[in-house]
């Protein structure tokens, strides 16, 4: 029988369990082998006394009488059967079921499947699963793990686990999906063997290698269409444009000297602009770390070369702030920099895309917008932007039809490890500023209950008679259901306890004139302490800000968290963040009482990758992002390295088109639609 055969040729699935099944997703022989269990129960058989509490095991015993049923006063029967496991004596005990008495008579042996507990001095297994001796076939084996499926209405473990069985029966082959030379050298299971495994492993050693078998092809198909991706855009060629890479003007006028983290990235994009390879590189930091100057230094060498740049940023606010910060260090090398608004007048707007059309504009900054259809550049060769507006093939495709192979680089405001970053971003050569420049004071950071809340304000206040500035976050906007501070009314309460201090509010809702207005009179001190959502996070960079209070700080991420205390520490002055909470979960405050003691992004992002893991924290990056069944980007980092040199291989040495390699390509094909698209 072919895996793609109707469920119905499995035996014991008629019209009425395939309709069920449909509910499961279940339609074919193949959904049914792929329908893989959530969980795994050890069947080794256990005395009473070995049973842990809350954990489900198998007892083999002999009911020692008749079963009893009693009422209680509720109305609930309650039926229980004496058992012995030949040492101590104890009961099963069922619910509501007052006709399961007739199931059990003494001397009968069984093997109850439950959790086992004490109840005054009696072992108690409640609402077990049973296994009679008497129906043991002869010749049969018992399993020894029994695979456990998650269920829908009608579909009981039994019934999924005799349907698997006979479905493995029925089938007559299953193909490989990797060829038989990735099998052998990497020493995995065939496909087969690990289905036959996954569902009934011999043992726990082979149900860890049916996973690994599996957790290697999702991560093989997962680089191998990164790499696809990668391989697109690095086998696009340009001209050598870059004639002139001499960076010492630009960097001799900058009132710092670079870290040796800036300069390692500078070399790795100076590198790659002699390459004839387009460029796509990540470029990671910290909080901090000084990401902007590697952006202005890279427009820099694009502008001496004759080419247009783009910096594209993620909110208006942060465009304001590259646009200052690029026309402050490129306008003295005689760079033009211009930026372009959402809510810019039709002439004004007018002007500046005619002047990018002539060629007088050579850097042009803004949000996604600027890459419109109608904003055109007379040579576009360098493109900055965050991982928010990362290119996909098909766009990139557009931007190249257009006429330019434009160089990317993408800044990540959220730093992760080097294995994740890969893993995630396998289609960009990764470049990391690990270093932060001199002078950097640790935030000290704190964890506060919201019972000393006037506490912290009041140390606000004393911050703010110092003449510096104070951001306070809160997860809302206005009053809300989740009962979460909120701007309106945190700054309500603040100006009422707190008169002699200015307040501003921030957040998304505003319209953006509004917002500009409040976050210059932040910056020219008019405004003292800015209660603000989470707006605030990523960029902004207020040099005088040396308190960042964080309202419900339970309800953030980790990596979010060390962003928004990133807001603060930016200059010389010592500076605080103040973690707010009404939580008393231990593991709440583990969590947040991590950043207490750690500063660094990177462990920081591992951190919440590892308690939030993977699906939450990688929102960050959902177009072609992989749901994965078994791997994990935490815990498969070997196999994670492995495939990647795998996949390279495969792609560099064209193997794709060799027929052995044409499951594979199909299954890659398939899944890699939404990566490649
Ligand atoms: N080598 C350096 N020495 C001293 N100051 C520096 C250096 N590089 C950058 N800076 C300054 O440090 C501050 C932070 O730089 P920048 O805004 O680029 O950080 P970032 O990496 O983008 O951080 P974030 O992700 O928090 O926005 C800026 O005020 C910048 O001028």
């Amino acid at each position: 029988m072919d895996l793609n055969s109707n469920v119905q040729n499995i035996k014991g699935v008629g019209p009425a369990r395939a309709k069920q099944l449909s509910k499961l997703d279940i339609y074919t022989i193949k959904d049914v082998l792929f329908y893989f269990p959530r969980d795994y129960l050890d069947m080794s058989p256990l005395t009473f006394k070995q049973g842990a509490e809350d954990k489900t095991g198998a007892f083999p015993c002999v009911v020692t009488g008749r079963a009893a049923t009693t009422k209680t006063n509720s109305g609930l029967y309650i039926t229980k059967v004496p058992v012995s496991d030949g040492q101590n004596k104890g009961y099963a005990v069922f619910f509501n079921q007052p006709f399961i008495e007739r199931s059990f008579y003494p001397h009968q042996k069984l093997i109850l499947i439950g959790k086992i507990r004490k109840n005054f001095g009696t072992y108690e297994i409640s609402a077990p699963e049973w296994i009679k001796f008497e129906e043991i076939k002869q010749g049969e084996k018992l399993e020894k793990i029994r695979p456990i499926y998650p269920l829908t209405k009608g579909v009981s473990q039994n019934f999924l686990r005799s349907i698997v069985k006979n479905a493995l029966e029925v089938v007559s082959s299953i193909e490989d999906t990797l060829p038989e030379d990735i099998i052998k050298e990497y020493n995995l299971l065939s496909l087969k063997e690990a289905i036959k495994n996954i569902h009934f492993p011999q043992s726990f050693n082979m149900l860890e290698k049916a996973r690994q078998r599996f957790v290697f092809e999702e991560l093989l198909l997962f680089q191998l269409s990164a790499g696809l991706s990668r391989y697109c855009v690095k086998a696009e060629k340009r001209k050598n444009i870059y004639k002139n890479l001499e960076l010492t003007p630009f960097l001799s006028s900058l009132p710092f000297s670079l870290t040796s983290g800036q300069k390692k990235v500078l070399e790795e994009i100076v590198e790659d602009l002699r390459s004839k390879n387009v460029m796509s590189r990540l470029v990671q930091g910290d909080v901090g770390s000084g990401k902007t100057i590697i952006a202005c230094a890279a427009l820099y060498l694009a502008a001496k070369n004759g080419l247009q740049g783009a910096m594209m940023a993620p909110t208006e606010i942060l465009a304001d702030q590259h646009y200052n910060t690029l026309k402050k260090f490129l306008k003295p090398h005689g760079v033009n920099v211009e930026i372009l608004k959402g809510g810019l007048a039709g002439k004004e707007r007018k002007k500046i895309l005619s002047q990018l059309k002539n060629g007088s504009i050579d850097v042009l900054v803004g949000t996604h917008a600027i890459l419109e259809e109608d904003v055109m550049f007379k040579k576009l060769g360098m493109i900055i932007t965050d991982e928010q507006h990362r290119f996909g093939v098909k766009q990139r495709e557009n931007l190249v039809k257009k006429g330019y192979s434009p160089d990317v680089i993408v800044m990540s405001a959220t730093p992760i490890p080097r294995t994740a970053a890969m893993a995630l971003y396998g289609d960009l050569d990764i470049s990391i500023i690990d270093t932060l420049p001199k002078g950097r004071q640790k935030v000290d950071t704190y964890v506060v209950q919201d019972s000393m809340r006037k506490k912290v304000y009041d140390f606000a206040a004393l911050e703010i008679k110092k003449g510096h500035l104070v951001y306070v976050v809160c997860p809302a906007v206005e009053e809300n259901e989740l009962d979460v501070a909120n701007v309106e009314e945190h700054a309500a309460w603040l100006k009422e306890n707190y008169p002699s201090l200015k307040i501003g509010i921030l957040h998304g809702k505003m319209k953006q004139d509004e917002k500009d207005d409040i976050l210059g009179r932040f910056l020219r001190k008019e405004i003292q302490a800015l209660v603000a959502t989470t707006v605030v996070e990523v960029g902004i960079d207020v040099p005088d800000a040396t308190l960042i209070i964080v309202e419900n700080a339970e309800r953030f991420g980790l990596a979010q968290l060390h962003q928004l205390r990133g807001r603060v520490g930016r200059s010389s002055l010592k500076s605080y963040c103040i973690l707010m909470t009404a939580s008393s979960q231990p593991e709440a405050l583990t969590r947040l009482k991590f950043l207490m003691k750690c500063q660094d992004g990177f462990e920081i992002s591992q951190k919440d990758l590892e308690m939030r893991g993977p699906g939450e924290f990688l929102g960050i990056r959902q177009h072609g992002f992989f749901e994965f069944k078994f791997a994990s980007f935490v815990e498969n980092t070997d196999i994670l390295e492995t495939t990647q040199k795998l996949a390279s291989e495969i792609l560099q040495k064209n193997y794709l088109q060799l027929p052995e390699y044409k499951n594979l390509k199909e299954l890659l094909e398939n899944k890699a639609k939404d990566a490649i698209n």
